[in-house]
């Protein structure tokens, strides 16, 4: 049997009338690296706080290592980063790490946090005279003070710049690498396409997708292709015969822009759910296609055509 890190089981939480989270049923298994992805309001942080033990759920119920978030927290497996909460003023970094280290029950080094959380060259500044990400590289150093088995992070990357983000990703890769299994709440799609081994997708609180970037990228399904319709290559003088109705009834299609900036020269791009049905009947058609192009959608197109389908759903319910 594969031991699971944390379970959710049937869980519900509602803040009053908002069901913040409905019915979530998830295993985190050990080693992986996970992103919760999701809109603003979609539950991630209520997930995490349920994961923590710092809220109830109203239904089900949640466990870290077989037992009590609780009990998980004080043996000292978990290290977490919250949005929540300021940090100690008045001390200098290295203090604020080395109290960290103390209290956990399982503590590390100080000098090894410090330079694995990269933050070695802060570490006799002011904790209150840190700009917005190197205070986030701080609370990432509290999170990794001790030996844990898992990392909980809650939009770790808010409020850094791009190389700042790039260095503290590799921190965190560097932690999954070590066997930790890490889940990270964020907003930034292609680093969950980029870190992730898991991508979930959470939406009013329901899981909608569990899989890969690559999986969750496939159930959206969709394909962009895109090419030129030069009016020089229409039979019929400078194309004035053409009918964008022959592109709408290509097989899969789901969306079609056409733009003519050029005079001459149409450029077109499609959605479509069977990029292979859609080219083959294009070359079929008669027309000819220039400079033909397939991508698969970035994973951030694909949460959209995730979440935009259920939308639509919700609303024929209503209907
Ligand atoms: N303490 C609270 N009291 C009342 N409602 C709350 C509370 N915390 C969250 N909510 C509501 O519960 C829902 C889920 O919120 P949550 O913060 O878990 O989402 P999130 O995915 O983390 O959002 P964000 O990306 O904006 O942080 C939202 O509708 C939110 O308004």
């Amino acid at each position: 049997m594969v031991a699971e890190v944390a379970a959710f089981r049937g869980v519900g939480k509602n803040y009053g009338r908002v069901r913040a989270v409905d019915g979530l049923d998830l295993v985190l298994r050990p080693g992986e690296t996970v992103a919760l992805l999701g809109p603003n309001g979609a539950g991630k942080s209520t997930s995490l706080d349920l994961l923590l033990g710092l809220r109830e759920p109203d239904q089900g119920s949640v466990t870290l290592f077989g037992g009590t978030p609780r009990s998980a927290i004080e043996a000292g497996r978990v290290g977490a980063m919250l949005q929540s909460g300021g940090l100690m003023a008045d001390v200098k970094v290295r203090e604020l790490v080395r109290l960290a280290c103390d209290v956990h029950p399982r503590g590390r080094s100080v000098t090894g946090v410090l330079t694995d959380a990269g933050i070695t060259e802060l570490a006799e500044r002011r904790v209150d005279k840190l700009s917005g990400g190197q205070e986030q590289r701080v609370r990432f150093a509290l999170a990794i003070a001790g030996d844990n088995d898992l990392i909980v992070l809650d939009e770790p990357t808010t409020g850094m710049d791009v190389s700042v983000r790039q260095a503290f990703w590799a921190s965190m890769r560097a932690q999954a690498d070590a066997g930790r299994t890490v889940l990270f709440a964020t907003h930034y799609l292609e680093e969950a396409d980029s870190i992730a081994d898991r991508v979930l997708v959470l939406h009013r609180g329901r899981l909608i997708a569990d899989g890969s970037s690559a999986e969750i990228k496939a159930r959206a399904g969709a394909r962009r292709v895109s090419f030129e319709l030069h009016d020089a290559d229409f039979p019929t003088a400078a194309g004035q015969f053409f009918d964008e109705g022959v592109l709408r009834t290509l097989p899969g299609v789901q969306s079609l822009d056409v733009t003519a900036r050029v005079p001459g020269v149409r450029t077109v791009r499609i959605r479509t759910a069977d990029a292979d049905a859609s080219v083959a009947a294009l070359y079929r058609s008669g027309l000819y296609p220039r400079g033909l192009e397939v991508a698969g959608l970035g994973l951030e197109q694909a949460f959209l055509t995730i979440t935009g389908e259920l939308d639509e759903a919700a609303k024929e319910n209503v209907r």
